[in-house]
């Protein structure tokens, strides 16, 4: 499958908007993408470029060097990919000529631009994708012409030093002395959002653009360099008077040469490039609307050499003039009639919505965690574990807690004792960049306690351990906060816990904690699961989640950061609230209702949906005869699930997998005692749903129905 995207060519200036004003032009850039899995490639960043057309002595070959692939991998690199997939074949068609005032590096950077949004599948906005060709070409006239295409008006708003002094940044071919252009080896931040804004206006179907290229470059760079620091006011005066009847004077029908010709008059920058383009002022002086009917006006086109000729007639004899001016300095020109590119940048993909078939969904595996090694790990250390059983403790393990009985353990008439461990995972990260620390405490405790609860298990002590480079007094208070809170919720003591500086370890600013609940279930009471007591045609009761709760994180991060979204920005799921508002919102703590569900002796397992979301926690509460089996229309499908699934492009079975789907927690009940658990739980608060029964196993442990509402 080859993706082809188009880039017009750009005139940029028009006289006196220097900077400002652009036009698109029918001459076009053409970047045909095709990706062909491979397991490794020979070449830079896993891509192939081949090329045709102007100038091929100029443009490299290599990925790392060419401007096209090294624009697009530094947009993907923002996006935490940091190669092309292997392996990528770029070839580019060419017939803009390079450094002539046709915005070749312009188009260069859009069709860069738009490569990475199409390799990994970035979904970036035209607005977006402006921020990222302005990271790079810093002035917007050229770019917002060649992406949006038209005749545009663009202002700019100013990058901050530090934004300006990326060293990410692909070296741009237009500031004399650029900071970026190195690979740091890190992602490279993302670019400030709307850093250039546009405007179309009119633009006269009459008029054509004549335009006189000259066969020798001038670069952009150089071109900016020799202007001044600083201007008269009388020249800014002058060029703003012109600018602003130009813009719409271009949009009239029919234009008005004169108005037009005097209006495309410029003092600030064509005065000062005349050294670099020999019989610049007299070329320019040569013709007028007078001397040659249908000429509107005459410029430098961009930084030059090429000079834009406007005009509704005469083209040829127009052109000739001009060729036959430059010939008496002794410079050959080609000349090329074009029109306004009305549309800008295009992507044309085979079947309209295709995306790069390389491009995978995400999982959770990409994002670095894998359940699977997570599970072969407790393969791979039962065994151990086994080794160090003891009276009152079989060395088991795998359940939601670890269980020991003191009475067998020689401490006679006393409980079973259950304990829990567990950590935040990487949500801490939200409450980093957030700078909110109150509530992953919550997370922490809910994390081990509702892990206890689902044995039956009453928490009556926590202790946590809070680990950091650097200890910032103010943010591990807030921390404990949220412990205390948690332990409150859930009516364990906060008897202790640890706290460890220890720089090098973990990244400045940042900490990580993990927790411990201790617990217990009375003798005589049912220790769950009672697995002995499940059948078939028990009923599956699911209690709703807050939200995304305390895992999947590492995934969740992934997606944000591959929409190009920081976590203070509106979250796309509620316009109420931010990304990282949202997400951290603490982990529902269920012990209390359970506990009033439990003592009556209405449950009969309990699964708390944590990592490996209800596909991998349902079983283990379940016998090995028997298999849960759900109807995921029996539960609403939160919003921000909804948004996660689209924006990850997560399949079906990996999401159910990952997330807990908008339920914390799924009950075992039989029939007769639905009505009167549902009962307790909606009095303690809890939203409780109907959402499936045990059946026989055949093969699988846990079947998911209907699960194409959460798409
Ligand atoms: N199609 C292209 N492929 C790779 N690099 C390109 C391409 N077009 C332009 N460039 C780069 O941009 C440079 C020209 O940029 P610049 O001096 O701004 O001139 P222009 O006025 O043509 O934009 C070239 O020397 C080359 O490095
Ligand atoms: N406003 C810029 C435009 C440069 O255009 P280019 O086509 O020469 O890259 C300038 O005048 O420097």
């Amino acid at each position: 499958m080859t993706i082809i995207i188009r880039v017009p060519c750009s005139s940029a200036n028009i006289g006196p908007g220097f900077d400002v004003i652009g036009l698109a032009l029918s001459m076009y850039l053409e970047v045909q993408l095709t990706v062909t899995k491979q397991a490794s490639s020979s070449h830079s960043l896993n891509c192939r470029i081949t090329y045709e057309g102007l100038n091929p002595e100029s443009v490299p070959l290599v990925a790392e060097d060419n401007l096209i692939t090294r624009t697009a991998v530094y947009v993907l690199r923002c996006h935490g990919i940091r190669a092309f997939p292997a392996e990528t074949h770029v070839h580019v068609k060419n017939p803009i000529p390079l450094g002539r005032g046709l915005g070749s590096s312009a188009a260069a950077i859009v069709a860069g631009v738009n490569l990475a949004n199409e390799v990994g599948n970035l979904q970036l906005s035209k607005a977006r994708m402006l921020d990222f060709c302005l990271m790079e070409e810093r002035h917007p006239d050229n770019v917002a012409a060649a992406l949006y295409g038209g005749f545009v008006g663009t202002y700019l708003n100013e990058l901050s030093a530090e934004d300006l002094n990326r060293m990410e940044i692909p070296l741009s071919e237009v500031l004399p002395e650029p900071a970026g252009g190195k690979d740091t080896g890190l992602q490279p931040p993302q670019p400030p959002k709307d850093i250039g804004h546009y405007t179309k206006y009119k633009w006269s179907s009459e008029i054509k653009c004549i335009c006189i290229i000259p066969q020798f470059e001038v670069s952009t760079a150089k071109a900016r360099e020799v202007l001044p620091e600083s201007y008269s006011r009388k020249d800014i005066v002058f060029n703003m008077q012109r600018l602003a009847v130009l813009t719409t004077a271009l949009g009239q029908s029919p234009p008005d040469p004169g108005m037009i010709y005097t209006a495309m008059q410029d003092k600030i920058h064509q005065p000062y490039r005349r050294g670099l383009i020999p019989g610049l002022t007299e070329i320019l002086q040569s013709v007028t609307p007078q001397s040659h009917p249908g000429l509107l006006g005459i410029c430098l086109s961009g930084a030059g050499p090429t000079i834009l000729a406007l005009a509704t007639s005469n083209f040829e004899s127009i052109a000739d003039h001009l060729l036959a001016e430059f010939k008496k300095e002794g410079i050959t020109c080609d000349w090329r009639l074009l029109e306004l590119a009305e549309e800008g940048t295009t992507v044309q993909r085979p079947t309209a919505g295709a995306t790069v078939q390389v491009e995978e969904a995400l999982t959770y595996a990409s994002s670095g965690v894998s359940i699977d090694a997570g599970n072969d790990l407790v393969k791979g250390i039962k065994a151990l574990t086994a080794a160090t059983r003891r009276p009152g403790a079989d060395g088991k393990i795998g359940g939601f807690g670890g269980l020991l009985d003191l009475n067998a353990a020689g401490y006679e008439g006393g409980p079973i004792l259950v304990g829990a461990i567990d950590g935040i995972g990487t949500k801490v990260k939200i409450a980093f960049e957030m700078g909110k620390h109150d509530t992953v405490g919550i997370d922490l405790v809910a994390m081990n306690v509702n892990d206890l609860v689902v044995q039956g298990a009453e928490p009556l002590m926590f202790l946590d351990y809070y680990a950091c480079s650097k200890l910032n007094v103010e943010s591990a208070v807030k921390f404990v906060e949220g412990v205390a809170n948690g332990c409150i919720q859930s009516g364990a003591a906060l008897v202790g816990g640890e706290t460890a500086e220890m720089p090098g370890i973990y990244q400045q600013g940042e900490y990580d904690a993990g927790g411990c609940a201790i617990g217990v279930i009375k003798h005589g009471a049912t220790i769950l699961p009672d697995t002995a007591a499940m059948a078939p045609g028990d009923v599956l009761l699911g209690l709703a989640s807050s939200g995304v709760h305390s895992n999947g994180f590492s995934l969740v991060r992934k997606i944000i950061e591959k929409k190009g979204l920081s976590f203070h920005d509106t979250a796309p799921w509620d316009t109420n609230v931010t990304i990282g508002g949202s997400l951290l919102t603490p982990t529902r703590i269920y012990v209390k209702p359970l506990l009033a569900a439990t003592r009556k002796g209405l449950i009969k397992g309990m699964a708390h949906i944590t990592g490996g979301g209800l596909l991998e926690n349902i079983p283990r509460m379940l016998p090995d005869t028997l298999a849960a089996e759900l109807d995921a229309k029996t539960w609403p499908a939160l919003d921000v699930f909804k948004w996660l699934k689209d924006a990850g492009r997560l399949e079906d079975l990996e999401f159910c997998r990952t997330f807990n789907t908008g339920l914390g927690m799924v009950l075992v009940v039989s029939e007769e005692k639905v009505r009167t658990t549902t009962e307790i739980l909606q009095e303690h608060g809890e939203k409780v749903y109907r959402i499936g029964t045990l059946t026989k196993k055949v093969e699988e442990e846990c079947i998911v129905h209907n699960m194409d509402v959460w798409r």
